[in-house]
């Protein structure tokens, strides 16, 4: 190695002493058990759900309350411990409420403590003192390691551990105590959460879930199809931006972008009173919990046509500029007979049904009316200037990608394009051609340019963005084409069906899987993929485990809008020294339920691989990482302290 890099090492590492320490600490850590990782996909705006999966550590809190206090505690103390750990402000107030004495409460703040100690203590077994120190409340680091460590020096060990904690309860620091150990609780059980895609769109806060990611301890992010669609709008594509409005409108969930991302809607509503009518099949999603009123759903069906038929007339220019997209059979509103109110698309006509095409100039129906394109450059404006949008956007590209390999395994929201035998999908671009995993790299590189030149909005990696979207070998969309269009105006529901990719069938083959971790350079052997997007349908008798374990689809479906077809409420995977797991959660009702009545989502785990040895630091992404600075500082050692 460079002796430059050496000398600066030694600034750090300025004597034998500091080398040695250092070096034998890495070395135990390569021996610890590898931490928990948690998976979680498709969280499509639905944060209290989202939350209690985080909180509970898919079940893992509650198995290590039980494996404490299972022969001491009943089965009700025991839901109700966990009801605190999940949610100790809530459920603090509840409680408090519940006790009429100060003695009473004050034995209970004595009890939960000791409980909460003894659970920190055993959550954190698998760690060094350092990294749970870190996971420590900070106020009170220096008296919970004396609660932790230093008891067994006293003879009479409960005096002491009482008189600590009698003293923090006179001080008034109970409740803060309590709700620290609770958060650090939840932040040892699960060392490292993977978030395989999807968090934007259907649902109505993904703002807040990206408010709790971007306060996750240790977070990755594969992007999903919406989340890239998110990405695109902020990044200057007007074709992703009218989507996402048009999604929210769908869903009657404009206060995100309005409220939550404060962006002016006042010009879009405009326009769509100027020229839009009630239209059904433009009013919002039924499963919308919100009280509507009539006038409001009106008023939305409006905005709703208004910013769809902004989105059909930018996709027009984009699909002819760029023929190698191979999407004319999209060009819709040119395919349409505006005469007849008829449209012919993959070789079957079909009437038109619940039409609203009063900006469409049957002669030239892309073409963008003056205040169409108005509209769409001041939302453009205002999507750019979000402070709050910038923060979220800036986090999804810093901590995502658009796979990821991570010990060993291959992450990513929707698939590998392939043909029907199962070879890479190839695509030209630019006169070049990609496939498999270099398609794959090339998509993120146009990406993240788009990204960085925002100001441009109809270069080549801004369309790329929404092809990402919508395009037939897009990694995250995995379907022939979008009848996004069909969808509102036909009533033929064989029209609506989007084909999937042949990954969708071939993906239980062994070999298939095989392959495809190959092409990223994983052991085919050992790693799994790891997929979101398609809701798994345990209802028809679908298994997320596919080709004997090698494939886990994890997207049972949060999204409450697609509850009624998984039958379940979302699947989660865990993977620790032991192996992984996969969890299937059932509905959860909501967060005050689990606070009131100590309620937790009931949720079945089923093993999905064993480890014959468990699993050490050693093996894994962080492990290799460690060799190299122990690599590094044994080099330090033999250039500077050992003659
Ligand atoms: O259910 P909606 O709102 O009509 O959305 C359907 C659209 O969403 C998609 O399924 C993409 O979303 P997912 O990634 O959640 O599957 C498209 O393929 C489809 O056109
Ligand atoms: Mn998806």
């Amino acid at each position: 190695m460079d002796t430059k890099y050496l000398d600066l090492l030694a600034d750090k590492f300025d004597s034998e002493e500091k080398v040695v320490t250092e070096l034998i600490n890495l070395e135990s850590i390569l021996n610890l058990p590898k931490g928990t990782e948690h998976f979680v996909s498709d969280l499509h705006g639905e944060y209290q759900a989202f939350q209690h999966v985080l909180r509970n550590g898919s079940g893992k809190v509650l198995e290590r309350i039980n494996d404490i206090f299972k022969d001491v505690l009943t089965e009700e103390q025991i839901t109700n411990f966990a009801a605190l750990v999940y949610y100790p402000e809530d459920r603090l107030k509840v409680v408090k409420e519940r006790f009429e004495s100060k003695k009473d409460l004050e034995e209970w703040y004595v009890e939960k403590i000791h409980h909460l100690i003894h659970l920190v203590s055993y959550s954190s077994s698998k760690y060094t003192r350092s990294k749970l120190r870190k996971a420590l409340p900070k106020q009170f680091v220096y008296i919970v390691e004396e609660l932790l460590y230093k008891t067994d020096e006293f003879t009479n060990k409960k005096s002491y551990y009482e008189k600590i904690i009698q003293k923090i309860i006179s001080l008034g620091q109970a409740e803060k105590l309590i709700t620290g150990l609770s958060y650090t609780t939840q932040r040892l059980v699960v060392d490292h959460l993977h978030v395989v895609g999807d968090i934007y769109d259907r649902g109505p806060e993904p703002d807040k879930i990206m408010d709790t990611l971007i306060d996750h301890h240790s977070i990755d992010i594969q992007w999903g199809n919406h989340d890239v669609l998110w990405i695109g709008a902020y990044a200057g594509s007007k074709v992703c931006l009218a989507n996402i409005i048009r999604i929210c409108a769908r869903y009657d969930n404009l206060d995100i972008i309005e409220d939550a991302y404060g962006i002016n809607l006042r010009p879009l509503l405009n326009l769509a009173e100027k020229y839009y009518e009630d239209n059904q099949a433009f009013r919002p999603k039924k499963h919308s919990e919100q009280n509507i009123t009539e006038q409001e759903k009106i008023q939305i069906s409006k905005i709703h046509q208004a910013i769809a038929m902004i989105q059909f007339k930018l996709e027009a220019p984009i699909i002819k500029r760029r023929p190698y997209f191979n999407m004319s059979e999209r060009l819709v509103l040119e395919k349409t007979d505006h005469e007849n109110n008829k449209i012919t698309v993959y070789g079957n006509t079909y009437p038109l049904e619940n039409t609203c095409f009063n900006t469409v100039d049957p002669e030239n129906p892309a073409r963008m009316l003056p205040e169409e394109e108005e509209v769409i450059s001041k939302l453009l404006l205002s999507v750019q200037q979000s402070e709050k949008l910038k923060r979220h956007m800036n986090f999804l590209m810093k901590k995502g990608s658009l796979y990821l390999k991570y010990n060993g395994n291959l992450l990513i929201h929707g698939c590998m394009p392939v043909d029907a035998d199962g070879n890479m999908e190839q695509m030209e671009i630019e006169g070049e051609v990609y496939k498999g995993r270099a398609l794959l790299d090339k998509f993120e590189n146009y990406l993240r340019y788009a990204f960085k030149h925002k100001e441009v909005t109809d270069d080549l990696a801004t369309d790329m963005v929404w092809y990402l979207w919508t395009g037939e070998f897009s990694s995250l969309f995995g379907k022939r084409a979008m009848t996004t269009f069909e969808r509102y105006f036909i009533t033929d529901k064989a029209s609506h069906k989007e084909e999937k990719n042949p990954y969708y069938y071939l993906r239980e083959n062994v070999e298939m899987c095989e392959k495809i971790l190959k092409e990223f350079e994983l052991d085919p052997g050992q790693g799994h993929i790891i997929n979101g997007h398609t809701p798994v349908k345990e209802i028809d008798g679908e298994n997320p485990i596919k080709a004997d374990g090698k494939m886990i689809v994890i997207d049972g479906g949060f999204s409450k809008a697609y509850q009624s077809t998984t039958g379940i409420a979302g699947y989660t995977l865990l993977y620790n020294s032991f192996g992984m797991q996969l969890v299937a959660h059932q509905h959860f009702n909501s967060k005050e339920d689990v606070v009131l009545n100590g309620a937790d989502v009931l949720s079945v785990r089923r093993v999905v691989d064993e480890e014959v040895e468990r699993k050490k630091v050693r093996e894994t992404n962080t492990g290799a990482r460690l060799k190299e600075e122990i690599e590094m500082l044994n080099q330090l050692m033999a250039y500077r302290y050992i003659n």
